[in-house]
């Protein structure tokens, strides 16, 4: 594994200057354009601004996960511990995504689950062995009631929200570090968004999981997130502990976000006041 001096030794992530540029009908999109980020462990940050300002795309590219797309630009640096992921090798990249890195959830689990498969085996195959009791524990924890009955399961016979917290239950079976959440709650129904969203605050607070939450949605941000990254055309336009961008963005960008959804800042002062000692 290659190390670095790092700016920033406390974080668990510390991406400095990322560049993803893509090669798209003949024209270069800089879907991410300079952007640093970091998360700390045990963090929640979350990552909010309109579609395609580049959220997802600065996700995968920090978990190598490249859009499926010429790149015309790769540059920057992803420090996760002490391994360098823009150098790091398959063989490290590997074992950060099977025990102890990093994990990914999606919006929408139907793309990603095997469609032939019963969920048990998929969450098996996640734990890389296939001890029952290890599958239904996980099961359990991410909330699903009847874990015995879910895992016979295919994914076509769970509801949506369930087949979300399967692939919750898949992400924690490396005991991730970091797991990235992508948009995770944007396709269910309301009630069904707020249960997966206290099912994610429970894991973090029960495994002391750091999480890095990508939202169109400042409620989701105000509620869950310790810090935020306000991401437009590229770029990082403003970052900093939720009530202080919420409640002096120093970006129109931001403040414009926020005029829009004032009753946020509700929410989050309320956090505030609850966390204080
Ligand atoms: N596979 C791809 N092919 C072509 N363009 C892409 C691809 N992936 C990303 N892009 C472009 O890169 C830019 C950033 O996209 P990205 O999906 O990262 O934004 P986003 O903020 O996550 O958007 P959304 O909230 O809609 O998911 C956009 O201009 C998008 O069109």
């Amino acid at each position: 594994m290659s190390s670095f001096q790092s700016q920033k030794p406390n974080m668990l992530l510390d991406v400095c200057n990322l560049k993803v540029h893509l090669a798209v009908d003949g024209k270069t999109v800089r879907a991410v354009d300079g952007v640093d980020f970091a998360v700390a462990p045990g963090e929640v940050v979350g990552i909010v601004g309109e579609s395609g300002s580049g959220k997802s795309t600065l996700a995968r590219a920090i978990i190598q996960l490249m859009p499926n797309v010429a790149i015309a630009e790769l540059s920057g640096t992803i420090r996760f511990n002490d391994a360098d992921l823009m150098t790091a090798s398959g063989t490290v990249l590997r074992r950060l995504r099977r025990q102890n890195g990093f994990s990914m959830i999606f919006q929408d689990p139907l793309g990603y689950l095997n469609p032939t498969q019963k969920v048990g085996r998929q969450i098996a195959e996640a734990l890389d062995n296939s001890d029952d009791n290890r599958v239904l524990a996980l099961l359990h924890e991410v909330g699903l009631p009847k874990p015995h009955q879910v895992a016979r399961s295919y994914p076509h016979e769970l509801s949506g929200g369930m087949r979300q917290r399967v692939m919750i239950a898949i992400a924690l079976a490396s005991e991730p570090a970091l797991l990235f959440a992508d948009e995770p709650t944007t396709s269910l129904d309301a009630t069904v968004q707020r249960q997966v969203l206290d099912t994610l605050r429970r894991l973090h607070k029960s495994r002391g999981m750091a999480i890095a939450i990508i939202t169109h949605d400042l409620g989701v941000i105000a509620e869950l997130c310790d810090r935020v990254y306000v991401m437009r055309g590229g770029k990082a336009v403003e970052s900093g502990t939720v009530v202080d961008v919420f409640e002096t963005p120093q970006h129109p960008y931001t403040a414009e976000l926020i005029r829009l959804s004032t009753r946020h800042l509700q929410v989050a002062q309320q956090g505030a006041q609850r966390a204080a000692p």
